[in-house]
C-alpha cells in the first residue's frame, strides 16, 4: 500500500492508542490466570491479535469485544499435546511466550514472519542447551521443555523481552528460580512494566538489586480485571509533530506511566498537562544528545525531530535499533538521505544536523516494512514543503491500523493511493 503524504498544518486533538506492550503482558497474564478476566480499552493490531492466537492456542478462551478482551485462563504446564501458533512479525510475542510454551513436555512450534525468525534468540538458545532441552530455530521455532528452576545468567544488552519471558514462566514452576542480568541492562523500563503487570495479576517477583530477580516458585496467576493505559510510543508521534506545528492535544495518557517511551515529552519544551490531557505547542527546537538504550521505539520519530532541530543530534546506545523489523538506524538514514537530510550513522549512533525546512520534488520513501519507520516519515512528510508517496504504508497494522484516520481527524494531509 502507498499514500502520499502532502504538506499539512495540524490542530486539534488525538485520542492515543492503548499501550501494545501493556496490552500484550495483560492478556498473557489474563490467559495464564485461573478464573475469568477483562482487559478493557485495547488498541487492536495485528501483534496483539498475535498474542490472542498464540494464546488461544495454549488454551486460554479469549473472547474479543469491540475494545476489550474476556479470558478465562489456562494451564500451560498441563499441556499434554503438541501446539502449533503463529507470532506474526511480533518479537513481543514470540519472545514472551517461549519460555510459556517450554513449561510442558510437548513440542511447540512457533512461526513468524518479516523479519521475526531472523532477530537474536540467542539468550534462549544458550539456556535451552544449558538445560539440554530441544531448540531448533530455522524459517520457524521449536522448543520443547520442561524448563527448570534455576539461576539463569542473561546479557541485558540484545532484548529486556527475553527476561519479560521468563519472568511470565519461571513463577509457576515449583521450585524458585534467579534472574542475573549481565550489565549493561538495556530497555529495562519494559521489565519494570512486566513486574507491574505480575504484581497486578498476584504474581510476586523479588528484586534484590538492579541486575538480580528472585522469582518464587509454586505461584499462580490470579483473574483481574484490567484497563490498558495509553502508549507513549506512539503518543511520540504526535508529541514530535506537536514540537514541530503544535499545537496539539493528546489523550488518554497517564503522566506517572512506567513505560519508558514516556522520556519523548523530555526531549521537548512546550508541554503542559491538564488532567489526562497532554497539550504539546510548538517551540524552537534546538539539537541535543538522546540515549535510546531505554526507550529504543523512539529512534525513527527522534530523528524527524533532530531533522526539524536547529544544530545537531546525537542518538546514542542506538545498535539495537538494528535489531527491529528492520534495521532502523540503515532505513532511517537512507530514507532520510531523500529529503538532503544531513544524516550520518556508526554502528550505535545516528547524528542529524537539522534545519527548519525540507522541500524537495519527487520525493518516494521505502517504508522497509516497518510500522515506525513508516509512521516517523509521514510525520516527517506533514511538515515539509512539498509531497512525498511513501509505500509498505501497511505495515503501520502491526502496531497502530487507524494512524492514518488519526492523522487526517487532525488535518493531516495523507491519500490512500
Ligand atoms: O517488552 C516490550 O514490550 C518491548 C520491548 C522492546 O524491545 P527490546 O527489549 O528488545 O528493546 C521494544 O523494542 C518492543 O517494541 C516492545
Ligand atoms: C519492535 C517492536 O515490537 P516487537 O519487538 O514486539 O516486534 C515495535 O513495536 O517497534
Amino acid at each position: 500500500m502507498k499514500v502520499k503524504v502532502s504538506p499539512s498544518q495540524v490542530a486539534g486533538s488525538v485520542a492515543i492508542p492503548s499501550s501494545k506492550s501493556l496490552a500484550h503482558r495483560a492478556i498473557i497474564c489474563a490467559s495464564l490466570a485461573q478464573g475469568t478476566s477483562t482487559v478493557s480499552n485495547i488498541t487492536y493490531s495485528k501483534d496483539i491479535d498475535a498474542t490472542i492466537a498464540c494464546m488461544e492456542a495454549l488454551g486460554a478462551k479469549i473472547k474479543k469485544q469491540e475494545t476489550s478482551c474476556i479470558i478465562t485462563g489456562t494451564n500451560v504446564k498441563n499441556r499434554t499435546e503438541p501446539v502449533s501458533m503463529d507470532c506474526n512479525e511480533s518479537g513481543s510475542t514470540l519472545r514472551f511466550l517461549i519460555p510459556l510454551c517450554a513449561l510442558s513436555n510437548q513440542k511447540a512450534t512457533l512461526i513468524g514472519h518479516g523479519r521475526l525468525m531472523q532477530r537474536p534468540m540467542d539468550v534462549y538458545a544458550k539456556i535451552f542447551k544449558e538445560q539440554q532441552l530441544s531448540f531448533k530455530q530455522t524459517d520457524h521455532m521449536e522448543v520443547c521443555g520442561p524448563l527448570q528452576p534455576s539461576v539463569y545468567k542473561i546479557r541485558g544488552d540484545i532484548s529486556s523481552q527475553f527476561i519479560t519471558g521468563l519472568l511470565l514462566a519461571l513463577p509457576l514452576l515449583a521450585q524458585d528460580s534467579q534472574i542475573e542480568i549481565i550489565p549493561p541492562y538495556e530497555s529495562k523500563s519494559y521489565v519494570d512494566l512486566t513486574l507491574q503487570m505480575l504484581k497486578t495479576f498476584g504474581i510476586i517477583i523479588h528484586q534484590t538489586d538492579a541486575t538480580h530477580y528472585q522469582i518464587p516458585g509454586h505461584q499462580s496467576y490470579l483473574a483481574k480485571d484490567v484497563r490498558v493505559e495509553g502508549d507513549w510510543s506512539q503518543a511520540a508521534f504526535y508529541t514530535v509533530l506537536g514540537a514541530i506545528q503544535g499545537p496539539l492535544t493528546l489523550n488518554n495518557m497517564k503522566a506517572d506511566s512506567l513505560q519508558g517511551d514516556k522520556v519523548v515529552i523530555d526531549a521537548i519544551h512546550n508541554k503542559t498537562w491538564q488532567q489526562d490531557h497532554l497539550i504539546i505547542d510548538r517551540a524552537p527546537l534546538a539539537g541535543q544528545t538522546i540515549d535510546l538504550a531505554n526507550c529504543p521505539d523512539l529512534g525513527p520519530i527522534l530523528c524527524i525531530l533532530a531533522a526539524y532541530s536547529q544544530g545537531t543530534t546525537h542518538l546514542i546506545h542506538a545498535q539495537r535499533l538494528r535489531m527491529k523489523e528492520s534495521d532502523r538506524i540503515a532505513a532511517m538514514e537512507e530514507e532520510l538521505r531523500k529529503w538532503n537530510v544531513d544524516v550520518s550513522s556508526t554502528y550505535d549512533t545516528i547524528t542529524i544536523v537539522g534545519k527548519e525546512t525540507y522541500r524537495k520534488d519527487g520525493v518516494e520513501i521505502h517504508g522497509h516494512n516497518d510500522h515506525r519507520i513508516v509512521m516517523a516519515m509521514t510525520i516527517f512528510g506533514l511538515c515539509a514543503q512539498s509531497p512525498c508517496i511513501i509505500d509498505d504504508a501497511q505495515a503501520i497494522t502491526k502496531s497502530y491500523p487507524n494512524f492514518f484516520q488519526d492523522i487526517q481527524a487532525i488535518g493531516g494531509k495523507v491519500e490512500i493511493l
